[in-house]
């Protein structure tokens, strides 16, 4: 709802009142609504400021409202309703205004904000665009190239930034409702005309056409398929190039054509997924509301590599003092040199001064015996892991937190190597760990409730989407990518080139396909891990079936070959040197192909997209529902956001999981048994019980998807 109340001075205020942001739901609007026409009809009302409950503006529209059907008075004619008031209005901005919540504050005659509170219009993330009149009034305010950018990145701006860009009239380190009440009372008479933003002309630059034009080829680049960001820039099109009415009829049809596609519904659901996986649950029935966590402030990591350096930015931009621990004097010395230029950089990125914590050097292991919570980065090889767990449960205080950043290793089998497996999790960091926003929190069998309370609240701290997931080979994410790059190996076997595979996968959205992604983490971070797992290495027989199952030697073969990515300039690609990062086609490889073809006797085929990209999906999918079936992942978004954040899947297709219901179940698990009868031998592709269990009770929508795997567990049918 939205309060009015009339105060010494003349002043009305209306506070929107809708916690925890104030969204614009239909009884906030219909709030509005209400106060704005008693400000209009009370002779005693000389001026109005709006402002939120509890030092929130106001976050926008309220998104949930956006999966049915709109009701309550629309937002457009209640802005111009206010702007048009022959008494001035004021926004009084404190802690955010966001989207609808903006464009609100942009139908107001002034703007007055908190110097930290947090502006902008982030429609185009949850694949919509500013359509109360946000991208016909922004341009008019602030210009249009700082429209262009603000509207198509949907990028917060903080107050001090809105004031440089002209987007409010004053910022203040105090109460911006105390000054706008103030203001409001000093402006009473004061002319209109030039404070309504829709009367006003666009401010544009004179080659409005060059602009835009550059503008579209960027955003084009950069969205990956997702249409919001191009609307976005033919809605400024017309603000730029026509009258305001014209230029709102358009912002609202390219609105239309929005919000009833598939991206903005995937877009939203990426949005809440986020925030369920903050929820998390265990099995045990611990939860993050009945589980009190502690507050670390020192950490250690063990191995500065590529993922301890990261990590170690990562803990000390969160405020906290680390150790650093490298036995090698080499590795040390290196990391001495780059982790501090590293954590500067990051936080001039962040619009920090100085990192808030500190970072210390050292290569004993003695030297982390007072720190709180230790995050274990060595080699990925579990002999090196155990008796690095072994040392750290005699050195540490009996009640630090012991962490391994292992990719896939078993927990369990880490945490029995310690005196204290309750206090023993896995903090799966993706690279480069400092920046990427996942963090796969792997629960062992007896990781205590606050041990992962704790590394859940220490992640979110470190501005990460922390998500719980349990213990078993590859956790979610790896898990699921190995039958992905699997198929991605048979394709090649059966007559696919690299490029062709990536091209098709590039053009689903993700950033980069499976063989351009693994010359550039490096062909032997699976070879180590086959040869660990027995599939190759001496003494193996070069077949194409191994432990039972069908096997492509691919990959191994490029290692032998001394291919081993970017690193080496060769891979499945060549670069122009060893850690060249552009990817060309290489002859060697058609050649190589060709001749373990003919070794194999295997006939090249011609494999159309759809094939290659069901079969890359599926598999992953399919491998999806395994692990929700084998209670890895607690639902669906929890996959979803790991995928989202970690892997690469693009967001305006919301998740494996979400595409697997957007494609329609049983399509997905006819391709399944499509595919299976053709490669009998591939594993993966034999459909998971949840899957058949959830198309035979007539594919429900993802959100029930748990509900269900909870019932079918507690009658033991999965
Ligand atoms: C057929 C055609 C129809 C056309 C209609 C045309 C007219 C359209 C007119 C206007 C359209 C306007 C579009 C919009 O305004 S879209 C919304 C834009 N706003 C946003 O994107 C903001 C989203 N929220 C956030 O970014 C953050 O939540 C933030 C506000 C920064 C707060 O962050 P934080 O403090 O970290 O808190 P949480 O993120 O955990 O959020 C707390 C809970 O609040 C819920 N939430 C947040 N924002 C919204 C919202 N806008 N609507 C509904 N709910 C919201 C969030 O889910 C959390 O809930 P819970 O605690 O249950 O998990």
């Amino acid at each position: 709802m939205a309060t009015f109340s009339l105060l010494p001075g003349s002043v009305a205020l209306i506070t929107l009142t809708n916690p925890p942001v104030n969204a614009l739901s239909a009884a906030v609007r219909a709030g509005i609504v209400q106060a704005v026409q008693r400000s209009v009809e009370d002779p005693k009302v000389k001026s109005v400021v709006i402002c939120g409950q509890n030092g929130r503006f106001c976050g926008g529209a309220d998104i949930r409202e956006f999966a049915g059907p709109m009701s309550g008075p629309p937002l457009v004619p209640l802005i111009h309703a206010i702007e048009a008031l022959d008494k001035p209005v004021v926004a009084a901005i404190e802690g955010l205004a966001l989207g609808g919540g903006l464009e609100l504050a942009l139908g107001c005659h002034y703007r007055i904000a908190h110097t930290t509170a947090l502006l902008g219009l982030p429609e185009v993330t949850l694949g919509l665009l500013p359509a109360a009149g946000g991208t016909q009034r922004l341009p008019r305010l602030a210009g249009l190239p700082a429209a262009l950018d603000l509207i198509t990145t949907g990028r917060h701006i903080s107050g001090t930034e809105a004031l440089e860009l002209g987007i409010v009239d004053q910022v203040t380190d105090g109460s911006a409702l105390d000054i706008a009440l103030e203001f409001a009372k000093s402006i009473v008479g004061r002319p209109l005309n030039t404070r309504r933003l829709s009367t006003l002309p666009c401010r544009c630059p004179t080659d409005i056409d060059n602009l835009l034009d550059r503008f579209m080829v960027q955003v084009r680049q950069r969205a990956r398929g997702a249409l919001a960001p191009v609307a976005c820039v033919g809605a400024l099109r017309a603000a730029a190039t026509l009258p305001y009415a014209q230029g709102l009829r358009k912002e609202r049809e390219l609105m239309d054509t929005l919000f009833n596609s598939g991206q903005a519904r995937a877009l939203q659901y990426a949005f809440f997924s986020q925030r369920v996986v903050g929820k998390w649950t265990l099995p045990s029935g611990a939860r993050w509301d009945n589980t009190t966590s502690r507050t670390i402030s020192t950490a250690a990591v063990i191995g500065l590599g590529t993922m301890g350096r990261g990590i170690a930015v990562a803990l000390a931009l969160a405020g906290m003092s680390v150790v650093a621990v490298e036995t090698q004097e080499k590795q040390l010395s290196e990391a001495r040199q780059m982790v501090p230029a590293m954590l500067q950089r990051e936080a001039g990125r962040r619009g920090l001064d100085t990192a808030p914590g500190v970072i210390s050097f050292c290569s004993s292991l003695q030297d982390v015996s007072e720190v709180e919570l230790v995050i274990e980065a060595v080699f990925e090889d579990m002999a090196l892991k155990l008796q690095l767990f072994r040392q750290l449960s005699a050195v540490c205080k009996p009640d630090t937190l012991l962490c391994s950043n292992t990719s896939g290793l078993d927990i369990d089998q880490l945490a029995a190597a310690t005196q204290r497996p309750g206090l023993v999790v896995g903090m799966h960091f993706f690279a480069p760990a400092h920046i990427m926003k996942l963090l796969e929190v792997v629960c062992g069998t007896r990781s205590s409730p606050e041990t992962v309370a704790t590394v859940m609240q220490l992640g979110k701290r470190m501005g990460k989407v922390s998500v719980a997931v349990g213990n078993c080979p590859g956790f979610v994410g790896n898990r699921m990518l190995k039958p992905y790059t699997e198929q991605a190996n048979f394709l090649l076997e059966e007559g696919a080139m690299p490029e062709q595979v990536d091209k098709v996968l590039e053009e689903f959205g993700f950033p980069m396909g499976v063989f351009r992604m693994s010359d550039l983490s490096g062909l032997d971070v699976g070879w180590r891990i086959r040869k660990a797992a027995g599939l190759t290495g001496p003494g193996v027989e070069p077949t194409r079936t191994r432990q039972g199952r069908r096997y492509s030697p691919l990959p191994d073969q490029m290692c032998e070959a001394g291919r081993l990515g970017q690193k080496t300039g060769r891979g499945w690609y060549q670069y122009d040197g060893p850690g060249g990062r552009v990817a060309r086609s290489d002859p060697w490889v058609q050649t190589f192909l060709d001749a373990y073809r003919a070794r194999h006797n295997l006939a090249a085929r011609v494999i159309a997209a759809e094939e290659i990209l069901e079969r890359c999906l599926y598999s992953l999918i399919n491998e999806g529902f395994k692990i929700l079936q084998d209670g890895m992942a607690a639902g669906p978004e929890d996959i979803d956001a790991i995928y989202v954040f970690g892997y690469g899947w693009p967001r305006h297709r919301g998740g494996p999981m979400f595409h697997a219901g957007q494609v329609g179940l049983a399509r997905v698990l006819e391709k399944l048994e499509h595919y299976q009868q053709l490669h009998p031998d591939v594993a993966p592709m034999k459909p998971s019980m949840l899957l058949r269990r959830l198309v035979a009770a007539g594919s429900p929508p993802i959100q029930k998807w748990r509900e269900l795997i909870h019932r079918e567990r507690v009658h033991s049918q999965l």
